[in-house]
């Protein structure tokens, strides 16, 4: 499924939440959508699946050469933002109605049902009603129910809310499966860790606008972050000792031996380094690669800068 958005705009009462916006997702990637709470997303989202209309732009959905204004329900998994399945059911018969109600037979859903269940660790939590699992449980229920018929396309709208670290890990492979099986896949999320080892490209939006687009690689040069030093010393040193030494740089102390200076520019490094070495014996310099955690920061500081000038 190939979906191209072009310039689309969508507004509430005096909120203007998304405000021309252009992107493309082909058929077999994971398409992160990212940006602070407000940003747009969500509404994005229910653009795309036809619950809202633009009120300007386009959508264009393409699957096996028919063209779309948006996402046809029977090709389409969508786990929203306000989850929707029934607590007082057991995950069972959640499952298998939602997948019946996606035109699966009982033998396909059960089959499918089966598979996923056990790839989640749930088989033996089948009969117990939605409710009666603890919010992890829910969730995953919550994900199988978005696949469990096959769809060209899945939407995950905060697939990691709730989760623990390992659990975020288990949704990270869930989702590998997922392109794995040639199915696209549009995940709006806040956990950049997972986000980075998962995402094809990304769209970064801030205020109904798109702030950065592209791979990481792309979104690493958009972004130009300030260069980070990781830097030890031989002696134990404190936030106070650092923040009097290097008034002018943001440093981050990771332990008693070790903090992280953002250098204005690399050329400052060897001014840096002499402050430092007037009071301190250092140890090792290791240059850092900026995360999508990092990058994220810094286009969003840069974007609200722009927005104050
Ligand atoms: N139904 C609505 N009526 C009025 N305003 C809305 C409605 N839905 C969203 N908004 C506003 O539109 C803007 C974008 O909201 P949206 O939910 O799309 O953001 P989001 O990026 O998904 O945020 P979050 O990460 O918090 O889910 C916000 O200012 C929000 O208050």
């Amino acid at each position: 499924m190939h979906i191209t958005v072009t310039e689309i705009e969508k507004s509430y009462a005096t909120v203007s939440a998304v405000c021309g916006v252009s992107f493309t997702i082909n058929t077999g990637e994971i398409f992160a959508l990212l940006g602070p709470n407000g940003a747009g997303k969500s509404s994005i989202i229910r653009m795309l699946v036809g619950m809202t209309r633009p009120d300007r732009g386009t959508i264009v959905v393409t699957h096996q050469q028919a063209h779309y204004d948006h996402v046809p329900r029977r090709y389409l998994g969508y786990l929203p933002e306000d989850r929707g399945l029934y607590p007082d059911k057991s995950v069972e018969k959640n499952l298998l109605y939602l997948a019946q109600l996606h035109g699966l037979s009982k033998a396909q859903a059960q089959q499918e049902m089966d598979h996923w269940l056990a790839i989640f660790e749930l088989t033996e939590r089948r009969k117990e009603d939605l409710k009666q699992l603890s919010k992890g449980n829910q969730q995953k229920v919550q994900l199988i129910a978005a696949v469990i018929h096959k769809p060209a396309l899945v939407i995950l709208d905060e697939p990691f809310s709730g989760l623990d670290p390992i659990n975020q890990e288990k949704v990270v492979e869930f989702l590998k499966t997922l392109r794995a099986k040639g199915m696209t896949v549009i995940l709006s999320a806040h956990q950049m860790a997972m986000v980075e080892k998962l995402a094809d490209r990304m769209l970064l939006m801030a205020k109904g606008q798109v702030v950065l687009a592209g791979t990481l690689m792309d979104i690493k040069q958009q972004a130009q972050p300030k260069p980070v030093v990781v830097i030890e010393t031989q002696q134990a040193i404190t936030a106070v000792q650092l923040a009097t030494l290097l008034p002018d740089y943001t440093v981050s102390l990771q332990s008693e031996h070790r903090f992280s200076v953002a250098l204005p520019t690399t050329a400052m490094l060897s001014t840096c380094l002499q402050t430092l070495l007037n009071e301190f014996t250092v140890q090792s310099v290791s240059m850092q690669n900026p995360d999508l955690h990092q990058l994220y920061l810094t286009a969003m500081s840069a974007h609200q800068q722009e927005e104050i000038a």
